[in-house]
């Protein structure tokens, strides 16, 4: 790879849409991987970005139905939802010796993308921000933070780093950290609240703060569980301080976007990811349970 990189988004959504237009401002060339609807606006708009902490551009993208010649890097930033269907345009066969960086929640996606390209090809990623595409090829970003973390796992660690020099010379804040199960732990201990709690209660996190901090409390003390029994020590303090202190009151979840747009949400992905792992480990998850019943109960089937 050198500086220049050949980039690769697959779904130019929230997150998706945000990394593609800020590094092809910084100088990279991004092609987005796109349905019909995306692609063309993409191809005759532009992408958008509206961002306060970055400011509003239109980049010029291109957008293709399937990868066809190798990039240097993927990003996956699909729904869990979708992410099967999704990777039907990113054929195992194009990859060349490209790096493949989810940036989804939860866990289990990154064992399905190492089965299907090989364990060297995927690194592990996780981004904090709140991103939304409002409609195709226009993403706002609403966060005060956009703190980016990798972990190579079996992945070359020079081209995590590379990935990692993209993506901070693009302007996000990025950490490339030792442990790939850590990383996507620590981002589940703060998203099982951010998502199940908000959703259930269709409230912004403000209210679950002020209204229901012992809720949140339980679901982080099940998370950080059902995390050991896995072998990854998370900081409960530091997980608490995170919500407490640094999530802006009125910050809507992904999943809170998508119940209220009745779209398929991250259930499974999110909290089923806990639950299979308190099973497994023999630790007592009933809050998250209940919270992920109540869920299902109102969940799209995808
Ligand atoms: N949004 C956020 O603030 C954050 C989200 N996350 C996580 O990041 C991941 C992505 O979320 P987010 O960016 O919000 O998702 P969005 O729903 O905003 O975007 C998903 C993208 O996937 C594309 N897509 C969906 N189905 C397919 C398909 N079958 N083939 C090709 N492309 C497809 C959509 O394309 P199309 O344009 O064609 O509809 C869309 O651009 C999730 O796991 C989420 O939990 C993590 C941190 C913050
Ligand atoms: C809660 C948040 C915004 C934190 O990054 C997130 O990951 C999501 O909504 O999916």
């Amino acid at each position: 790879m050198d500086d220049r990189l050949d980039v690769a988004v697959l779904g130019a959504g929230g997150v998706g849409g945000l990394l593609a237009a800020l590094l092809a401002r910084s100088g990279h060339h991004v092609t987005v991987l796109a349905r019909d609807a995306t692609a063309d606006h993409l191809r005759r708009h532009g992408l958008e970005l509206r961002s306060d902490a970055y400011g509003d551009s239109v980049e010029t993208v291109s957008a293709e139905p399937r990868l066809e010649a190798a990039p240097d890097l993927v990003l996956v930033t699909v729904k869990a939802t979708a992410l099967e269907d999704a990777l039907a345009l990113v054929p195992p066969g194009s990859l060349g010796q490209a790096l493949v960086v989810p940036f989804l929640n939860g866990l289990d996606h990154v064992d399905l993308l190492r089965s299907r390209y090989g364990p060297s090809h995927v690194a592990t990623g996780t981004i904090r921000v709140e991103s939304e595409r409002v409609s195709p090829g226009v993403v706002v970003h609403r966060s005060p933070f956009a703190l980016v973390e990798l972990a190579a796992g079996q992945a070359d660690p020079a081209q995590v780093q590379v990935a990692a020099d993209a993506l901070a010379g693009a302007g996000l804040s990025v950490t490339v950290r030792d442990d790939d199960r850590q990383v996507l732990w620590e981002k589940l201990s703060v998203l099982a609240p951010l998502a199940l709690l908000p959703t259930s209660f269709a409230a912004p996190w403000g209210v679950l703060r002020d209204e229901h901090w012992a809720a949140v409390e339980s679901v982080v003390g099940e998370v950080v569980a059902a995390a050991l029994a896995e072998g990854v020590e998370l900081d409960e303090g530091a997980v608490l301080g995170f919500l407490r202190d640094r999530v802006p009151d009125d910050m809507r979840s992904s999943m809170q976007k998508d119940a209220a747009s009745s779209q398929p949400l991250e259930l499974d992905a999110i909290g089923g990811a806990v639950l299979r792992a308190a099973r497994r480990g023999g630790t007592e998850a009933p809050v998250t349970q209940r919270l992920v019943d109540g869920l299902a109960s109102i969940a799209i089937p995808d």
